[in-house]
């Protein structure tokens, strides 16, 4: 939709043929979009084939699949085309950055990384929305910029795509550390005492993988944690507070077809940690809460009897 708002055409591929159906003939996705109204440029289709003749290509599927659907179409990817990933998260099969991956599979495509605090039903109803979009190449950088750019959407440009990518993969996680806290009724300085250490937990990592501490004071970081940290409308703070209120995971889960990346990352994001010697007790609460079972109660008490320690 930013795309098109922009004055691109735009293509949409999508394994699901009622998706592509719902966007071709009435200009919506019903399943996964309601309540926007699409653009007429902007078209639908099940063929990976389409990828062959795009000037550039945003990368949006989930974190877990996008490396599958990349090599089955790899074929397809010219390799001068710029890939731009919008996705959130750390494959779990490989412990590596969707960046890093990518670059695994389609190792000459420039790359840049497009994230911030953006919910998409709030971007593709054209409210205003400020981005990063982080590239190495600044000349590449601006182009994409300026290709996407549009009255609502408003992009910033970084040299710095793994602090932007770190930035949007953490802040899931202690969006649903935010979410549990809430459901738990455990208050408001909580939650504030969360969304800050959340953040130093995002710069030790984002500093250890390389990325800029601006960066990670930007748009794609604090920016990011904010919202999702804050906002009931995030999939990943929606889960968590389910989990606060005493819902399992396995009902909260039944019948939800949409993605809460953090649910995936806090393990992905907890092995990463423990493989560079960084100690990131948030997310490994949250890792323990959604896949070890852990007691919350337990959990919180714990991560409020650690050493104390210096703020920085
Ligand atoms: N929704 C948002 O507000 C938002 C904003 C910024 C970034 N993101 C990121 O974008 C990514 C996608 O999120 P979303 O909101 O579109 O998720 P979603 O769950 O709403 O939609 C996922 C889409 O991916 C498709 N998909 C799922 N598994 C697939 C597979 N195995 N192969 C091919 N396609 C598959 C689904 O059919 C669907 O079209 C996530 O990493 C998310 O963090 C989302
Ligand atoms: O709904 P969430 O929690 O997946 O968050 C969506 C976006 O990442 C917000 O920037």
């Amino acid at each position: 939709a930013v795309a098109a708002e922009a004055g691109n055409d735009v293509i949409l591929w999508s394994r699901n043929k009622d998706v592509v159906s719902d966007i071709n003939k009435n200009h919506e996705n019903k399943l996964y979009l309601k309540g926007a109204s699409l653009s007429p440029k902007i078209t639908a289709t099940t063929e990976t084939s389409a990828l062959q003749n795009c000037d550039i290509l945003l990368l949006v599927v989930p974190s877990q699949h996008l490396g599958a659907v990349l090599e089955a179409s790899k074929d397809q990817i010219n390799s001068k085309t710029p890939l731009v990933l919008c996705t959130k998260g750390v494959e779990i099969k490989s412990g590596l950055m969707m960046t890093e991956m990518i670059t695994e599979i389609l190792p000459e495509n420039p790359l840049a990384v497009l994230s911030g605090p953006t919910f998409a039903i709030e971007v593709a109803n054209k409210l205003p929305t400020a981005v990063t979009l982080a590239c190495a190449d600044e000349s590449l950088g601006k182009a994409l910029s300026k290709t996407l750019n549009n009255r609502s959407f408003r992009i910033y440009q970084s040299l710095d795509p793994i602090g932007a990518e770190i930035g949007g993969a953490v802040k899931n996680v202690i969006a649903i550390a935010c979410g549990i806290v809430a459901g738990k009724k455990l208050g408001d300085n909580a939650r504030a005492a969360l969304i800050t250490r959340g953040l130093s937990e995002i710069v030790k990592l984002g500093l250890a993988k390389g990325g800029r501490r601006e960066t990670l004071m930007g748009l794609s970081g604090m920016g990011d944690l904010t919202l999702t940290c804050t906002a009931t409308q995030s999939r990943n703070y929606a889960l968590g507070k389910a989990l606060g209120e005493g819902i399992k995971i396995q009902d909260y889960l039944k019948g939800r077809i949409t993605v809460a990346e953090g649910l995936s990352s806090s393990k992905s994001v907890t092995e990463l940690a423990q493989n560079l010697s960084i100690d990131m007790p948030i997310c490994d609460a949250v890792c323990s809460i959604l896949h070890n079972n852990a007691d919350i109660d337990k959990t919180i008490a714990q991560l409020l009897a650690r050493p104390q320690k210096a703020e920085v």
